[in-house]
């Protein structure tokens, strides 16, 4: 289990001054369940993903993993203890190719799992396989690879930063369907996705609602969805806007 006990995040912001991010957020992760942690823009759900991973160091309060106190540990700490991240906005590695990264993730990976965590993903291993992760491959594709290598890791803790931001719909129905198989009654696993998507929340055990750095509420789909009604339609209408205009172009 993953616990985050009283946990508070101060940064920096433009101007210089100390602005509280995360305030006092108490959540308790089980074994066999798949969470979302959802609400609006800038409201915190990123750097508590990064406060678990160990990119953010908080300013108070403790992070436990089945019961060991890892809140003083490092990233690589964490990953080895079975902590991984998927994030939002995946760096590229130039001269690594899409092997090689998978290889980093799952040492033990042979070409046959390599080529079903592509086609996980939506990608045709033909292709793929031997790309390099700098050369010329879109942000829809760096982000399938980021969330590929993240399934290949086989980690205790797996949090998926927006795991929909730039990939389509096909792909988003076979993840879900991928992360239900995997972490869900599963006794070693647990699955964090930070979303906006309509379709990957009325999959997960628990929704989290973060906004202004709090627990806004906790529940199934339903429960939660008077809460998030307004930041989902929002979304919607921003994609159709996004398309509408890459149709004028
Ligand atoms: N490194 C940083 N330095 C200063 N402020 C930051 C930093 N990272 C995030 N913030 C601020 O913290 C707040 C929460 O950001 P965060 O990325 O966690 O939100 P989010 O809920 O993930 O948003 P989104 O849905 O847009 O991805 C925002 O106001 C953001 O500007």
């Amino acid at each position: 289990m993953l616990k985050l006990e009283n946990l508070s995040l101060q940064l920096v912001d433009d101007n210089g001054d100390d602005k509280e991010i995360i305030k006092g957020v108490n959540i308790e992760f089980q074994k066999g369940k798949v969470y979302a942690i959802t609400g609006p823009n800038g409201g915190g759900k990123t750097s508590l993903a990064k406060l678990i991973m160990g990119i953010y160091k908080q300013n108070n309060g403790k992070i436990y993993l089945d019961g060991n106190d890892i809140s003083n540990l490092n990233v690589s700490e964490r990953a080895d203890l079975g902590i991984a991240y998927a994030f939002q906005q995946p760096p590229r590695f130039k001269g690594l190719g899409i092997q090689d990264i998978l290889k980093i993730a799952s040492p033990n990976i042979d070409t046959v799992q390599t080529r079903i965590r592509l086609r996980d993903v939506g990608l045709c291993p033909e292709e793929f396989l031997e790309r390099d992760l700098g050369a010329g491959l879109s942000g829809g594709e760096i982000k399938r690879i980021e969330i590929a290598q993240i399934l290949a890791r086989d980690a205790k803790i797996s949090i998926f930063d927006e795991p929909e931001a730039g990939v389509d719909l096909w792909t988003i129905r076979k993840l879900i369907e991928i992360i239900v198989n995997e972490y869900k009654g599963n006794p070693e696993k647990t699955a964090i996705i930070i979303t906006h998507n309509q379709n990957v929340l009325p999959i997960c055990d628990e929704i989290i609602v973060v906004d202004e750095g709090i627990i806004k509420g906790k529940g199934n789909s339903e429960e939660i969805w008077p809460l998030i009604k307004d930041d989902i339609e929002c979304k919607m209408i921003e994609q159709c806007r996004g398309e509408m205009i890459h149709e004028i172009k």
